[in-house]
């Protein structure tokens, strides 16, 4: 049973502004917080979210997590390139502070419920007795790829008022309510990298500029000069600073021999993947092969797909057709039609035959 009290985590920006409304209209004794996560980390953040708790007339707290974010988030976020993935930090920062330690300090408050300005659904199925996630219902804007590491307590304790809701409808709520966010426009990809320039900072977070390299071809040749094993992600095409007369794709990342070999666009399609850290939205574990869609990153669409268990939180993902540029780094996440079935981290990809 869902308690009247929710806790909103604000990021001064419209969504998480429109919740914060939404929620207090459907009657719950509603708080916000902002999250302080890094040094220089935007003031205006904090003082648009409490111009907007003043405005609807609810409390406003500030936490300080930069030294958590800066543990499970930026240093997961340079380790991560270091080893030659391209990590997923909102995932990161999800897992730890949204759905960790801002759930726990909510509690700890009083609050019994959470909520975010995220687009997915969350809903409680009778019939099985377990709490669901589910795709928003605006397919544009569903954000449920990065949520599905919650658990059922997480999900027990959440509200997700954006679930219907399209970004213009947001806005409008917004304006119509006189909330000074509401022409806000929308947040970066990756908050603590605001010039996109994440090369630099993982140089600066790390103290390890990116070295200069070989770039290899299939047969290990060696066909160039590369930037530094960090300028690169798999399937890249753009930004090699070679012409090779050719297009040439970023197949393999090699950061232990700082090599960036590069191939013909089939390489970069692959049909099966290998992935550790699996979370299942309805617990425990799974039992045996299961047919879903897989999608491989933020903005890819979901692949048909069959996912077979191998050790303790492995899996082995196989697509029914090859997938262009599986990311090691990047989650793999499972749908059921519109349903979230749950995910895990891509730590290498394959041919079936290998
Ligand atoms: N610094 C922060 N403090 C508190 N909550 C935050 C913060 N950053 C993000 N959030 C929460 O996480 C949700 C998703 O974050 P994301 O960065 O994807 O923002 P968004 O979709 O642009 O939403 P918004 O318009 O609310 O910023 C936000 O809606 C908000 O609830």
């Amino acid at each position: 049973m869902k308690m009247k009290k929710v806790l909103v985590a604000m990021s001064g920006g419209v969504d998480s502004s429109v919740a914060a409304l939404l929620l207090k209209e459907r009657g719950y004794e509603v708080g916000g917080a902002t999250f302080e996560l890094f040094d220089g980390c935007p003031e205006q953040n904090v003082s648009d979210a409490k111009a907007v708790c003043e405005k609807l007339g609810i409390p406003h707290y500030v936490f300080d997590y930069r030294a958590l974010f800066s543990e499970r988030v930026l240093d997961c976020f340079a380790d991560g390139y270091l080893r030659g993935e391209t990590p997923n930090p909102c995932i990161a920062c999800n897992r730890s502070i949204k759905f960790g330690a801002f759930a726990r300090d909510a509690e700890r408050l009083g609050y019994g419920c959470i909520s975010t300005g995220h687009y997915a659904a969350v809903r409680f199925d009778e019939a099985s007795g377990r709490y669901q996630l589910w795709r928003s219902a605006q397919p544009r804007k569903d954000q449920s790829y990065v949520l599905y590491h919650l658990n059922q307590r997480q999900l027990s304790m959440l509200l997700l008022p954006l679930d219907r809701y399209d970004k213009s409808e947001v806005r409008a709520l917004a304006a119509k309510a006189g909330l000074p966010v509401q022409s806000k426009s929308d947040s970066q990809d990756i908050c603590f990298v605001p010039d996109g320039d994440y090369v630099s900072f993982i140089a600066r977070h790390t103290g390890k500029p990116p070295e200069e390299g070989d770039y290899l071809d299939d047969a290990g040749n060696v066909i160039g000069r590369h930037r530094g094993v960090l300028h690169y992600t798999i399937g890249q095409r753009k930004g090699l600073g070679v012409a090779f007369g050719t297009h040439r794709y970023v197949s393999r990342l090699d950061p232990e021999h700082n090599t960036v070999t590069l191939s013909d666009e089939s390489a970069v399609f692959r049909d099966t993947l290998f992935a550790d850290g699996l979370r299942l939205i309805s617990g425990g574990a799974l039992g045996g092969p299961l047919s879903v869609r897989a999608k491989i990153r933020y903005a890819h669409t979901p692949a048909p797909a069959t996912v077979y268990p191998l050790g303790e939180g492995e899996v082995r993902v196989r697509f029914d057709s090859p997938q262009r540029a599986i990311t090691p780094g990047q989650a793999v996440v499972f749908y059921d039609g519109e349903r979230v079935v749950g995910g895990a981290t891509i730590r290498a990809a394959g041919q079936d035959k290998e």
